[in-house]
């Protein structure tokens, strides 16, 4: 099958200090990929690069076979914690920008999905807490019709019992060819849903395996992950 998302080579530089040092990355249509390490190992870096947000990066990013920065932006749904609207802006006005914005945004999908989260559209950035927020952010997203979705860190601040009604649902909202890679330092809680999993560790893609494989050989896949750094901490 054809790559939907290929990144070769890549390298990245902010203010001189490498942040991603020669990142191979090929995704598949259809899968459910979690990108796993640790505080400052390049995950939201990497997100921002395959987004076509961070620039400047040596390597190639392709998505679907094009490299071009706004067939990428097409088909690819990131979005980057609301960054650019004032506080005084009501979710209503946000929906009105997506709408603008892209084209495979649908209305009756967020307005499904904003009644999902119990989000009341007159409510201020302003006025949402952290939880609302991500939750916001989590219906735009899905509200799109995307190739491939990019999730930062989706539910930090989701209480437990929505977060886990929104992990489940995850499933349905998105088209079946559709990719999502999800970070998140909670594996176990995304652990049913995954098909594959990539480790960013020593600036680079430290290993990338199916979460299939993985569960044949360890407990879980949250066992596996604590495995990689058993070594170290013990140094
Ligand atoms: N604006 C910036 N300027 C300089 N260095 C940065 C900047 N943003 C991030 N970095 C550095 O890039 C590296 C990767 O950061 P990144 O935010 O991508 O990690 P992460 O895996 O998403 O971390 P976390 O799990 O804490 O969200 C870190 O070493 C960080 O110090």
């Amino acid at each position: 099958m054809e790559d939907l998302l290929a990144v070769k080579d890549l390298t990245y530089k902010k203010n001189q200090k490498v942040i991603l040092d020669d990142v191979n990355l090929n995704l598949q249509p259809g899968k459910i990929v979690a990108l796993l390490g640790e505080n400052g190992a390049g995950k939201t870096t990497l997100m921002r690069v395959i987004s076509g947000m961070a620039k400047n990066y040596r390597g190639s990013v392709s998505i679907d076979g094009s490299k071009k920065e706004a067939d990428r932006k097409a088909k690819l749904a990131f979005t980057d914690g609301l960054t650019g609207f004032s506080d005084s802006t009501k979710i209503k006005a946000v929906v009105q920008f997506y709408r603008n914005i892209f084209q495979d945004f649908d209305e009756n999908s967020f307005e499904q999905l904003r009644q999902f989260m119990k989000l009341d559209p007159e409510m201020k950035l302003s006025q949402l807490s952290r939880g609302m927020k991500e939750k916001l952010i989590i219906a735009l997203t899905f509200a799109r019709k995307a190739d491939l979705y990019l999730l930062d860190e989706p539910f930090g601040g989701i209480d437990a019992m929505a977060r886990k009604k929104i992990i489940n649902s995850i499933i349905l909202w998105k088209n079946e060819k559709a990719t999502i890679l999800i970070s998140d330092h909670f594996v176990n809680e995304i652990a049913t849903l995954l098909d594959e999993v990539v480790v960013l560790k020593d600036k680079t893609v430290f290993a990338h395996k199916s979460a299939d494989e993985i569960r044949a050989h360890h407990k879980s896949i949250e066992e596996y992950y604590e495995g990689l750094y058993e070594d170290e901490e013990d140094e």
